[in-house]
């Protein structure tokens, strides 16, 4: 596709099965670079009072937990900068076996497409549900995006886990204390980029969408861009990550990710002493 402004939900329109989730993430990663949305310096709504000492505290009481086969799937939540590949890999991830992954239904007060099914693509919904959700503190981050808001519900999440799925999200650092709950157990995977030149050279054939760009090659202020993002998420979040892969050859970063999920299910971890004491999140 040529270089050329266009509407970024154009590339949306598209969307087959498991693509949707592409234009969902771009639409929240374009909403969330333009406006504060769910960001926030303060405490995330889901905080259990006190993320903002959580993600400043070093320090953390953790315990050895190995997840019992009877309980649900530790939730797989991917964070990385903008444009590394992150959704790339959920995509691949789910892809490979839609009866074990599957990302949650977000929720969207745009009206629905065609071809879209509510519950499927997303669940549509009035700005009055959506702001009542808000304040209920039902959503695990939202934000808007040309005048319409989206968002992942933490009971979206929950429906893929009961099925027995694991389900796999992408969030934004500021997520973070919403999905490391007694509750989900987020497993936190950062995706990173690789050193300069293997970022060229591996992305050479591949597109980013931008603000203002659907699909265009990439060009070096992408790749700053990347890279130092990369540089503030690692040096603000690094405490939370549980897993880093980077994602340099496409092929070796999907195994990585593989197994990264199956230790996460199936091998003792270190995870917060209050998921375990706690009762309630
Ligand atoms: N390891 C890789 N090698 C080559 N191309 C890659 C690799 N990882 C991702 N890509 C490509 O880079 C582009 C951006 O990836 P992706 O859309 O997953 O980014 P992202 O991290 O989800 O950011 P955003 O949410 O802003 O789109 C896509 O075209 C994807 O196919």
């Amino acid at each position: 596709m040529s270089e050329e402004l266009r509407e970024e939900e154009d590339d949306f329109s598209s969307s087959a099965e498991g693509l949707f989730l592409v234009g969902f993430r771009r639409s929240m990663r374009l909403c969330r670079r333009r406006s504060h949305s769910t960001a926030s310096s303060s405490c995330h709504p889901r905080c259990p009072n006190s993320c903002c000492s959580a993600l400043s505290s070093p320090y953390e009481e953790v315990v050895r937990y190995q997840r019992h086969p009877q309980d649900a799937h530790r939730l797989i939540a991917l964070l990385g900068p903008s444009g590394v590949g992150v959704n790339e890999l959920r995509r691949r991830l789910i892809e490979i076996n839609p009866n074990i992954f599957q990302g949650a239904v977000p929720h969207t007060t745009r009206a629905p497409r065609g071809y879209e099914e509510s519950g499927r693509e997303y669940h549509f919904i009035s700005r009055a549900v959506f702001d009542n959700m808000i304040q209920n503190n039902r959503f695990l981050e939202y934000g808007e995006y040309k005048g319409s808001l989206y968002g992942t519900s933490v009971d979206s999440v929950r429906e893929v886990l009961n099925s027995g799925r694991i389900c796999v999200m992408d969030i934004e650092p500021n997520a973070i204390p919403a999905v490391r709950t007694h509750e989900l157990k987020a497993y936190v995977i950062y995706v990173k980029p690789p050193k300069d030149e293997r970022l060229k050279e591996t992305r050479r054939g591949a597109h980013i969408t931008t603000n203002y760009y659907v699909n265009r090659p990439f060009k070096d202020e992408d790749f700053q861009e990347i890279e130092e993002s990369a540089r503030k998420i690692e040096s603000q979040f690094c405490q939370f990550f549980d897993h880093v892969i980077v994602n340099d050859e496409l092929q070796d970063s999907c195994v990585q990710m593989l197994t990264a999920v199956r230790k996460a299910q199936d091998e003792p971890q270190w995870v917060p002493a209050n998921w375990i004491r706690a009762t309630s999140t």
